[in-house]
């Protein structure tokens, strides 16, 4: 492969793609890498230590054609405008995308190489050229629980999500902030009188967050010093979208589309930036001992780790302040349930621009680019 073309780098994920890239010098591998837009045709690419053409249109399937492969972060609806008519105009390069549209399509597969190599590989063989990153919460809980799913161990799970502003989009974490901006301004004066009553700060707060001045344009609600029990839109069943993924994509990803896994939960946005957290019940196919179920989910892969099931080590650990911006997956609250001893509670946190969104990405380039 000598040319790849980047399109959506200057987005949100597309900008924690370039990072890694250059962290792990993944440019070096790539002879022509060139980078496209959708609005500044002309204007100068991202700084990545060697020269590249001006940035060319994203839209011109010219353009697209001379490359041997394309990255996407640009967002579904570019996906749908152009990936057909590419493949239409005879394209036959390797499209990788960070968006939903093709997940599910029969030509393409959905990548998270530390836990499904094998489909992984079994598919390039088999001549597949669409490689789509998995949901952010699917690929966090597959990174996580991950050695339970490869041990063979896992029955059914069901998973309860507290979901990122970033999985809404950079707006979204800019109104996350000024929501929680608009909270405190609303209450200084209170808060800073010691003698000020608990229950009027309360009020003040409550006030301003019911007020027609509150910042809620992209959520529609508020966030910041509440919750929302609905992530994407309806689907079947009374799910939302984002429950229906944790199924179809998790029995994707592992290959048992054909006898498939029960995974389902509710999934709730939380006023957290950019780490999604999930507390899980995983009914196991037996009674394991602890020792053995902690070993599982330690070994499956670089990045796991597993969190004592102890007070200080748990909220100074398993948190998304602590695990933000790096690949770290800790997974804790590890116990039997009252339920019986082949249910297994669990909690994990994971970046989700990282193994959520570019990490996969990035490394399913690099296998290919290797291959
Ligand atoms: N957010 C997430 O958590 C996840 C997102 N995804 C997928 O990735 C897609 C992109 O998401 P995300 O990165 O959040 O989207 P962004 O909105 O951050 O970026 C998308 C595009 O917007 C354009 N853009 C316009 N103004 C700006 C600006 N001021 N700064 C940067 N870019 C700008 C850029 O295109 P141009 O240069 O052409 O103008 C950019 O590539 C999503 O639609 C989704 O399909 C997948 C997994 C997780
Ligand atoms: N829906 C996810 C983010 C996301 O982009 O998901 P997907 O890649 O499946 O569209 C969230 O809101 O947290």
């Amino acid at each position: 492969m000598k040319r790849v073309g980047f399109v959506g780098w200057r987005g949100m994920v597309g900008s924690v793609l370039m990072q890694r890239m250059l962290e792990e010098q993944d440019f070096n591998h790539i002879a022509e890498p060139v980078f496209f837009t959708t609005s500044q045709t002309g204007a100068a690419g991202p700084d990545i230590g060697k020269d590249i053409p001006a940035l060319k249109d994203a839209r011109d399937i010219e353009e697209l054609k001379q490359m041997d492969a394309i990255v996407s972060c640009q967002g579904g609806d570019y996906t749908t405008e152009v990936f057909q008519k590419l493949r239409e105009s005879g394209w036959n390069g390797y499209w990788i995308d960070a968006a939903s549209t093709l997940r599910m399509a029969d030509d393409s597969l959905i990548v998270l190489d530390p836990v499904n190599r094998d489909v992984i590989d079994r598919g390039i063989d088999a001549g597949i050229k669409n490689f789509v990153g998995g949901n952010c919460t699917v690929s966090l809980m597959l990174m996580g629980l991950g050695g339970l799913f490869k041990a063979g161990q896992v029955e059914w799970i069901s998973s309860m999500t507290y979901q990122a502003a970033s999985g809404a989009g950079a707006k979204n974490m800019r109104e996350l902030i000024t929501q929680m901006g608009q909270i405190h301004a609303g209450s200084e004066a209170l808060l800073a009188d010691p003698a000020s009553a608990i229950l009027d700060i309360d009020r003040q707060v409550v006030e301003t967050m019911r007020g027609d001045a509150f910042a809620t344009d992209n959520f529609g609600v508020p966030l910041a010093g509440s919750l929302i029990p609905w992530i994407d839109k309806a689907v079947a069943d009374g799910q939302s979208k984002e429950e229906w993924k944790g199924f179809v994509e998790t029995n994707k990803i592992l290959g048992l589309s054909d006898s498939p896994i029960p995974i389902d939960g509710t999934c709730v946005r939380i006023g957290a930036m950019r780490c999604h957290s999930q507390a899980f019940t995983v009914k196991l196919k037996q009674d394991l001992p602890m020792d053995e179920i902690e070993q599982m989910i330690a070994e499956a892969n670089d990045w796991v780790s597993v969190v004592p099931n102890e007070r200080e080590a748990t909220i100074s650990d398993l948190s998304p302040t602590k695990v933000t911006g790096t690949l770290n997956i800790p997974v804790g609250r590890l116990r039997k349930m009252k339920m019986g001893p082949d249910y297994l509670n669990a909690f994990s946190v994971g970046d989700q621009l990282l193994w959520g969104a570019a990490e996969p990405l990035r490394r399913i380039l690099r296998i290919l680019l290797e291959r």
